[in-house]
């Protein structure tokens, strides 16, 4: 949809009569019109703000009718702004050089005197150019970086997960920044999407940029864009994530991994909320609400001098920890029996299903790499399986020290299992000492002496 930045358009012309007739046949269109009267002021004003469209004039002098200095500025126009739909406005006896002009790179041209009609009937083709350029520039971005959209599907019915749920609805449409922290796997990612699709932005785009592997030569390109020639490689504009996410979600996973002078860049942007493209002196507003992820210990990293203190508290006003899967035991079998149907529809696989062995050892795996860990093993027992029940061999999970399902109880002693089975029943009611202590039929006080004992 069109926004009133992109409808402001340039007018240069040395006649004061004329600037002032096109304003005001614009006006009554609803267009905002900048006047200026030389071929510097218009590149200077093309520099500092977005125009839709520039009509420019063909000689700014009284005693030139070449259409030269016209020709020069449309040279010039074109070097920084190659998209920018510039029409140029000549008298009868120049047509010769209108023409000149449509083969330099200018889009239309007006007739002077014009016929306000004719005038208005350019404008709007122009605007429509550049809006379907805009439009074309923005796929081609989103195309490259959109995810698919992850919350669909999206399995949380745990005990453990519903602070978290709770937090996600009490917070998603405030436009508070979000950091989110969790093993890898957990579904950070997954969550952002839930927050955005919760939020009043779901309408706008949610755009993702992994912050752990993005050199420094191309940092600020990537975040912020550029402009045609910037630097050798930049052979065309490129709009950056920021400038992408616009009034959307900008999701900067992996934070922890950035370099500190990575940090120091994003820190700026952060706190003015504006950036320019590298090469444009032309100021933007960063207008994305800001959700971030890691798995690391942020304040940890802080304290290691590998974070900057100042970033981190821009990142962090609501911190969502996202429990790992060993903590969220109910969620186990549901997750499951998504990633099997996905599978089963993905490779034409009809009929397949656990058995109760498999399903207990998946409930007390340790899952370290958490959800998608669970989703590639479904995979793989998806398309490894030749018989309709998928049984333990088919899991193909890695021996789990921690879990008597896999080692013997008879190896273990008393405390060993006094211990596991507190630890289990600590994670399904998600962290709450007294629901456990309920369940194992023990007091409050007697739960704790052994949660002690055993230094949970
Ligand atoms: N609640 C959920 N319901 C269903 N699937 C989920 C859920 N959470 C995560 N997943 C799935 O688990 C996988 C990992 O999720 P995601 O990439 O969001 O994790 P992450 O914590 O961002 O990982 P990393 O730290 O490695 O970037 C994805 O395939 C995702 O679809």
């Amino acid at each position: 949809m069109p926004n009133t930045a992109t409808q402001r358009i340039l007018i240069a012309d040395d006649n004061k009569d004329v600037l002032q007739a096109i304003r005001l046949a614009l006006k009554s269109e609803g267009y905002q019109a900048d006047c200026v009267s030389n071929p510097a002021d218009a590149l200077k004003r093309i520099e500092q703000n977005e125009y839709a469209t520039a009509l420019i004039d063909l000689n700014y002098h009284l005693d030139t009718t070449s259409g030269k200095e016209g020709i020069e500025l449309l040279g010039k126009i074109r070097e920084k702004e190659p998209d920018l739909p510039v029409v140029v406005m000549t008298a009868w006896a120049s047509i010769d050089v209108a023409v000149e002009c449509m083969r330099n790179g200018a889009n239309d041209f007006l007739q002077k005197p014009w016929d306000d009609e004719r005038l208005l009937a350019i404008v709007r083709t122009q605007l429509r150019l550049n809006q379907a350029q805009l439009q074309s520039q923005r796929l081609k971005e989103e195309n490259r970086t959109l995810r698919p959209n992850k919350a669909s599907g999206f399995i949380a019915q745990s005990r453990a997960m519903r602070p978290v749920l709770e937090l996600i609805e009490s917070v998603a449409d405030s436009d508070a920044s979000i950091l989110i922290t969790g093993e890898n796997g957990t579904g950070k990612g997954v969550i952002a999407n839930l927050i955005h699709q919760q939020s009043g932005k779901a309408d706008h785009p949610f755009i993702s940029v992994n912050m752990g592997g993005i050199p420094d030569g191309v940092f600020e390109s990537e975040l912020f864009g550029h402009v045609k020639g910037a630097f050798t490689d930049a052979k065309e504009n490129r709009i950056g994530r920021f400038e992408l996410a616009a009034s959307g979600t900008l999701f900067l996973d992996e934070v922890a991994n950035m370099p500190v002078a990575q940090q120091q860049k994003l820190l700026r942007a952060l706190e003015t909320r504006e950036f320019e493209r590298v090469g444009s002196s032309r100021t933007q507003k960063f207008d994305a609400r800001l959700v971030v992820a890691t798995n690391a210990d942020l304040q940890a990293e802080v304290d290691a001098g590998r974070f900057r203190m100042d970033l981190l508290y821009r990142l962090n006003t609501i911190t969502i920890h996202l429990p790992p899967l060993r903590e969220r035991v109910e969620d186990i079998e549901p997750l499951a029996n998504s990633f099997l149907k996905k599978y089963s529809k993905k490779y034409r696989k009809s009929g397949l299903a656990f058995s109760a062995t498999a399903l207990d050892t998946m409930k007390s795996y340790e899952w370290p790499g958490n959800i998608r860990e669970l989703d590639h093993c479904l995979e793989r027992a998806v398309l490894t399986s030749r018989k309709e029940e998928i049984g333990v061999p088919e899991l193909g999970l890695r021996a789990n020290t921690a879990s008597p399902a896999s080692s013997n109880l008879d190896d273990m002693s008393l405390e060993e299992v006094e211990a596991y089975l507190i630890r289990r029943t600590l994670s399904r009611c998600g962290g709450k000492a007294n629901d456990a202590a309920k369940e194992l039929g023990l007091s409050r006080s007697a739960f704790y002496r052994r949660m002690q004992r055993y230094g949970l």
